[in-house]
């Protein structure tokens, strides 16, 4: 079986994963990074995916973006759209301003130019920057410009957002702001989110699901449903449990791989 990218198995399935395996280099030196991972994830489900250090989260998300090529299993997506990928790094073009930062997925659709003025001012609303479309991202703080990023994947119109510890270089307030506005951005358009995190508590403060993979290789080896009311706050009671949880998880999961 190859890696695929074929239409939806289901209309309640958003991203499906079937069995996939991923191995790097070959021979004495391959490196087996997934084993028979198998998920489905729920249109607009806010997942976030823990583990180990090097247990395949990047290549799982970096898969499902279509970075890169599984030797096994299949990757569904559904509608065929192509995922959103956005990384710890906010990857700006740096002798751009912001607002043309964020129109470049739109002149890659092929936008006429009005259009893309209107749709560029939108997004810069929907991530509160509006007054800022003129500076260059050197002018913005760690914050701003990932809202910068995260704008310019909105431009891609997806309605799958994938995100590698998009908050992992930020200060806990920007962080926490940045939470707020990532789910207020997730509820109104309706987003499917994949989202790789080493922080449990941003695990347990975003999620509708936690996913927990094994040490290499990557396997599902847990997870659990957070039915936590929303909005939620990171420094709740019912976060700190859950976060607690899925601390002890992965600290068995490391123990059992000696780390
Ligand atoms: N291009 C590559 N060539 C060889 N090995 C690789 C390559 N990319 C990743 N790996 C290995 O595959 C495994 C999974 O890597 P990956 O980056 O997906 O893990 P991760 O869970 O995202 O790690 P981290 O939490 O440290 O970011 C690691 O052991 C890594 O060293």
């Amino acid at each position: 079986m190859t890696s695929t990218t074929t239409p939806p198995q289901s209309a309640t399935t958003a991203v499906a994963l079937s069995g996939v395996t991923k191995v790097y280099g070959r021979g004495t030196n391959a490196v087996l990074a997934l084993d028979g991972v198998s998920l489905d994830v729920r249109p607009g489900e806010f997942v976030c995916l823990v583990g180990a250090s090097g247990c395949g989260k990047s290549t799982l998300l970096n898969l499902v973006a279509g970075l890169d090529r599984a030797q096994g299993g299949t990757i569904t997506v559904a509608d065929d759209a192509h995922p959103g990928l956005m990384f710890q790094e906010p990857a700006l073009f740096p002798w751009l301003t912001v607002e043309a930062n964020v129109e470049v997925p739109l002149k890659l659709r092929g936008l006429p130019r009005a259009e893309r003025r209107e749709k560029v001012a939108e997004l810069l609303s929907t991530v509160h920057l509006s007054d800022f479309g003129r500076k260059r991202p050197h002018e913005l703080s760690g914050g701003m410009r990932q809202r910068v990023a995260l704008a310019r994947t909105l431009a891609l119109d997806t309605p799958v957002l994938l995100m590698d510890e998009p908050f992992g270089a930020l200060d806990a307030m920007t962080r926490d702001i940045l939470h707020d506005e990532l789910e207020r951005i997730w509820t109104e358009r309706q987003l499917t989110v994949l989202f790789v995190t080493h922080n449990v508590r941003e695990a347990a403060r975003l999620a509708d699901r936690i996913i927990l993979l094994s040490s290499r290789p990557g396997r599902i080896i847990w997870s659990t449903e957070v039915t936590v009311p929303r909005p939620r706050r990171i420094d709740s009671p019912e976060i700190a449990a859950i976060a607690s949880e899925v601390t002890d998880r992965l600290r068995t999961e490391v123990g059992r791989h000696g780390k």
